[in-house]
């Protein structure tokens, strides 16, 4: 499988240290023998999907095994619209996780037009809710309960939620199929997130896997602090050619969907000038390889094996490794309020092939990069 990859080389810059909010010594770029090392406080994944059952149990080590936290996505069949259900489906990732794992599931719940205020008290007392999504109903995987007018009913529940500290995080796009494919996150800001946050300014917000710099020009003038923005690693380095570069890919298939090179760089310049509104979000999304590869195949790219090492490839190729770690384990855990990790990853210089596929009990899952070889290989020690 070939997948494009569109970031100019820059020669490698040895760092020697780079200091966490100026004082404490964090990053630690060295060269052990030939071998160049990053050490990183261990990151977390603020948009990942899970899945359930057989699935769940194939991937939920993959991210385990570098992540401390992340925040699970609730659009499951049938999606988890309530705190007890989520309880339930944390147990059910704390089932599947190796048996000396400390990786901690935070959970959102999927909002819908009859979601009460009520379930956002009840969200916040779990302490297991972390967030809540709004997938506009028809835009993405198993969005078909989600919200079809935020500005009706959904505003108790909202300002339950800014009044709870609750953030809300959004997938941007509109779904009028009137309005271009490529045009559906520029839009969704323009008639819908801006005039919400006009309405409720105290909302915090997580525009989730931004793809265009409409998306970081917005991003950036809002309120630092109260709006936010995850990132993929395929945002970064894919643009809008991978999806039919010889032939169709639909292992590079994702909503939203790849864009033209210039968004790509604008993200890839906002996220690596070390802006604390953007934080890492993998929106790794397995599908088995069957349903992405038919006449209708799923929207979702399965990237938790190889997310790190692409990160730091984004990062060392702007010469900004020095702001990589921030990106990773600082922003996500200071904008929603929580401690950060204190346990560390290591990402070593050293070539590793990506598995062609990972097989499973009911199939096997193509992930970001299958076949090809990356340079950050990353380690517990
Ligand atoms: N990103 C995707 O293309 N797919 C996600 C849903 C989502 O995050 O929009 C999925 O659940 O498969
Ligand atoms: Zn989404
Ligand atoms: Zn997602």
């Amino acid at each position: 499988m070939q997948a494009g990859c569109y970031v100019a080389t820059r020669a490698w810059i040895p760092l020697q240290t780079s200091s966490d909010k100026g004082s404490r010594r964090s990053l630690v770029v060295r060269s052990a023998g030939s071998r160049m090392e990053l050490s990183l406080t261990r990151p977390d994944d603020w948009h990942l999907h899970l899945r359930e059952g057989d699935l769940l149990r194939a991937v939920v080590s993959h991210s385990a095994r570098h992540f401390g936290r992340a925040i699970v996505m609730p659009n499951l069949k049938p999606p988890i619209t309530t705190t007890a259900a989520a309880v339930a489906y944390r147990q059910s990732i704390l089932k599947a996780l190796p048996p000396d794992s400390r990786f901690d599931p935070l959970m959102t719940l999927y909002l819908t037009d009859n979601t009460s205020p009520e379930e956002i008290k009840l969200a916040r007392k779990s302490g297991v809710v972390f967030a809540v999504k709004l997938y506009p109903a028809g835009a993405t995987t198993n969005s078909q309960d989600g919200v079809t007018d935020i500005f009706g009913k959904c505003l108790p529940v909202l300002e339950e939620m800014a009044k709870h500290n609750m953030p809300l995080l959004v997938h941007g796009e509109v779904t009028d199929p009137n309005i271009d494919i490529f045009d559906r996150e520029r839009v969704f800001i323009e008639t819908i997130l801006s005039p919400l946050l006009i309405k409720l300014p105290h909302l915090k917000v997580v525009m989730e896997h931004i793809t265009t710099m409409d998306a970081v020009k917005f991003i950036e003038s809002c309120n630092e602090g109260s709006v936010a923005a995850t990132v993929t690693p395929q945002h970064l380095l894919l643009n809008r050619n991978s999806l039919f570069q010889g032939g169709l890919q639909p292992h590079n298939y994702c909503l939203p969907v790849l864009k033209r090179e210039i968004h790509r760089q604008a993200i890839v310049s906002a996220v690596t000038r070390g802006s604390n509104r953007y934080f890492l979000g993998t929106d790794s999304a397995p599908h088995e390889r069957q349903k992405k590869e038919c006449p209708c195949g799923c929207a979702g790219i399965y990237n938790a094996p190889v997310a790190l090492s692409l990160y730091a490839k984004v990062f060392e190729q702007a010469g900004s490794l020095d702001k990589l770690e921030a990106f990773t384990s600082f922003n996500g855990p200071d904008f929603y309020g929580l401690p950060r990790n204190t346990s560390k990853v290591k990402l070593r210089k050293s070539p590793w092939k990506v598995p062609d596929s990972y097989p499973y009990t009911s199939g096997e899952i193509v992930p970001m990069f299958a076949g090809e070889t990356l340079e950050w290989f990353p380690s517990d020690n």
